[in-house]
């Protein structure tokens, strides 16, 4: 078996005789001893004669003597890394430019691209519309406008429809899988006030009949639970707090509501003559507005709710850092009607007078548990409560998560009205239709493991590989480059461009790699990931939840594997938690850990990142508000009752690997090394 004892000989220092012999580059790829890693070779080529590099994807093979340049770039970066603070261009980065742009307007780029093409595309009601977005022209009259009292819907428009909604088998959309069905078997638990039935389909759920030509056009046909339920309680005009799985269509949810209202309603303000509001300032007043706590998030519900507003009155629009602020306020000006915004871009066009919120009627946090957490808290309550928004009596306030923390629960409370607590299965749970395996790594073998990881099996699938820091992103990327595998970096130190560029290179495959810090972890719905490897934990088993999230979307399988140590023994109990709950093996060693951890463990909830511990007086008085008491501390994330909380069937098709194809692979290990026989009856000694 080529396994981690095999993989810990790339160690540098360790059998490097041994390694040279088995070296794939030829000379002009040696490099000088002790001048970095060793090339790395795959389990099936050891002991195997020299090839070419592989050249696996046409970025590898645009640049012929990239690999032999390779060693002498990166110690070029590395010095350029040291002169510039850490802040330079990076091999990795300088590779991805090379690539050439698959959107027209030269954007390119996940969010900013389409920014910049809306504002050359978006115009009032009736006018002409110039640019398009990513296909292109959008010709006018694809934007409807309110008339008369009426909607009146713009014209259908092929190219817009196959820019929006693309063709049928586009292997860059989303494909609902295997399981999608199953969502259905989730327990729901919806308490507060009466909550409404559900809806049971689109079709029986007298949807505004534009909307419901758009959601089919996007190729939904059954609605997701949490669909079923915001349909119904936004028809009602009730506020809600939602948590249901990663990809399990909370964006549908937060968005068929308020635009089914929306197009039912019609604008706030007294009409123009071409069917419009009219004002002396140049603040647009949008009537939505839906904060996330990322750029490319944001980009992706703008994305979303681009396909769903098609030929409405509502324009939809986008604003976030890092992108051209005055092509963002032009595209404002053009028309604003449902704004996507992160809060600190936001914050920015409200001091320029660019933005007023006096006529809100639907409020949207996104990812609310983040957005309400120390980073991002004083932000959301000077948006809310300090500028013109209408007070929460006046406003529909929606907030979707898959975790919601107690403490944050009750931080919400003062943004929300006689509000519905939606729950999809537990609050904070795993989808089960991600297979999630736990491995015993140490750090020095990290690499090693991710090699074998990503050299065994299908190699062109797209595998996401979660770590801790930017400058890990980027060195890790660089050593994966290294050895040949086309990857890239994401994270909040990379100019949007190459963030965006990253993101694309990764979506269409090109780079079929990517390392991400915790800025890719939340909401990004990336289709075909297959794989998710946290290379390094996370503190907060929330996080872990949002990262392994990003496979196994949409009822599709997926996997995720993560690299543990006893640098984590502070997540393993919660850790063990959620696997149990969504059905995963759980190794042996991670029991004795936890039980080892006790001592370590209890405060792992606390938010890892711009988060705050969430000490006693946060969480302790909560006020459960179905049963009028006070939670009990059972389980901090979920405070049904135990009866409504049974874990569903596992999902057909789980044990499948989802493309992961981990299992029984070189890189199988079992936990940590064996205590000496000497010593392991005595209680005092513990690897832990
Ligand atoms: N009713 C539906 N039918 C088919 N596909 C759907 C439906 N609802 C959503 N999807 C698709 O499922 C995928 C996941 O949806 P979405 O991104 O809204 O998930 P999410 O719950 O917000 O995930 P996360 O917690 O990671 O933010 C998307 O590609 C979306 O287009």
């Amino acid at each position: 078996m080529t396994g981690i004892g095999n993989q810990t000989n790339n160690v540098p220092g360790k059998l490097d005789q041994h390694l040279a012999g088995l070296s794939v580059g030829d000379s002009s790829d040696a490099r000088p001893a002790g001048s970095g890693p060793k090339r790395y070779i795959p389990p099936h080529l050891r002991g195997k004669p020299p090839t070419e590099p592989a050249g696996k994807t046409a970025t590898l093979e645009r640049t012929s003597s990239w690999s032999g340049n390779m060693a002498a770039a990166r110690d070029r970066s590395r010095s350029n890394e040291r002169a510039a603070g850490g802040g330079a261009e990076r091999a990795a980065v300088g590779r991805e430019d090379t690539g050439d742009v698959r959107r027209a307007g030269g954007g390119g780029g996940f969010g900013g691209g389409r920014g910049d093409a809306m504002a050359r595309t978006t115009t009032w009601a009736g006018r002409r519309e110039e640019g398009g977005g990513r296909g292109g022209p959008v010709r006018a009259g694809a934007f409807g406008m309110w008339a008369g009292g009426k909607h009146v819907h713009g014209q259908r428009n092929q190219r817009t429809e196959t820019e929006l909604f693309g063709e049928a088998d586009d292997p860059e959309r989303m494909h609902t899988g295997i399981n999608f069905e199953k969502y259905d078997d989730i327990p729901v638990d919806a308490s507060g006030r009466d909550p409404p039935a559900p809806i049971t389909n689109f079709d029986d759920a007298d949807l505004e009949p534009l909307l419901l030509e758009n959601i089919k056009m996007s190729g939904y046909r059954v609605p997701t639970p949490v669909q079923k339920s915001s349909i119904s309680y936004g028809r009602a005009g009730r506020d809600m707090m939602a948590c249901a799985q990663t990809g399990s269509g909370k964006t549908g949810g937060f968005l068929f509501p308020i635009l089914n209202e929306s197009f039912r309603k019609g604008p706030c303000e007294p009409q123009g003559g071409d069917g419009r509001a009219h004002y002396r300032s140049r603040a647009a007043r949008p009537i939505a507005l839906i904060l996330s706590p990322t750029r490319e998030l944001t980009s992706q519900i703008f994305d979303e709710a681009r396909k769903f507003c098609y030929r409405s009155w509502v324009r939809p629009c986008v604003v976030y850092g890092g992108a051209d602020i005055v092509g963002q306020m032009r595209q404002m000006e053009r028309g604003c009607d449902l704004l996507v915004a992160t809060p600190g871009r936001l914050v920015d066009l409200i001091e320029r007078g660019r933005v007023s919120l006096s006529n809100i009627r639907y409020l949207v946090l996104d990812e609310a548990d983040r957005m309400l957490d120390m980073g991002f808290e004083p932000q959301i309550r000077r948006i809310v409560e300090k500028e013109d928004m209408p007070g929460v009596d006046s406003r529909h306030t929606l907030m979707f998560s898959a975790t919601f923390p107690r403490d944050i629960q009750m931080l919400a409370r003062d943004f929300l009205k006689d509000y519905i607590f939606l729950s999809v299965g537990r609050v904070g749970a795993t989808s089960e239709n991600i297979t999630q395996r736990i491995e015993y790594v140490e750090d020095e073998d990290k690499l090693s493991v991710l090699l074998d990881i990503l050299t065994s099996g299908d190699t062109t699938r797209l595998t996401l590989v979660f770590v801790e820091t930017k400058r890990m992103a980027d060195r890790l990327s660089e050593d994966l480059l290294y050895s040949n595998i086309p990857a890239s970096a994401i994270h909040g130190d990379r100019t949007q461009r190459e963030r965006e560029r990253a993101l694309e290179n990764f979506r269409t495959a090109r780079t079929p790699v990517l390392v991400a810090t915790a800025v890719a972890a939340r909401g990004l719905d990336i289709p075909n990931v297959a794989l998710v490897v946290n290379y390094d934990l996370p503190t907060d088993t929330d996080e872990y939840v949002h990262r392994v999230g990003r496979t196994g979307r949409a009822g599709n399988t997926g996997t995720a594997i993560s690299f543990f140590n006893r640098g984590n023994r502070s997540i393993a109990r919660n850790l063990i938690d959620l696997l149990k709950e969504s059905n995963q093996d759980i190794p042996e060693w991670l029991a004795i850990v936890a039980r080892e951890g006790s001592g370590f463990g209890a405060g792992a909830r606390g938010r890892g990142r711009g988060g705050y511990s969430s000490g006693p007086s946060r969480g302790s008085g909560f006020r459960d508000h179905r049963s009028g008491g006070f939670a009990s501390a059972r389980n901090d994330r979920d405070f049904r009752p135990s009866h409504a909380s049974a874990p569903s069937a596992a999902p057909a098709g789980r044990s499948a690997g989802g493309g992961g194809g981990a299992r029984g692979s070189a890189y199988s290990h079992n936990g940590p090394p064996p205590m000496p026989p000497a010593l392991e009856n005595d209680p005092k000694n513990s690897w832990f």
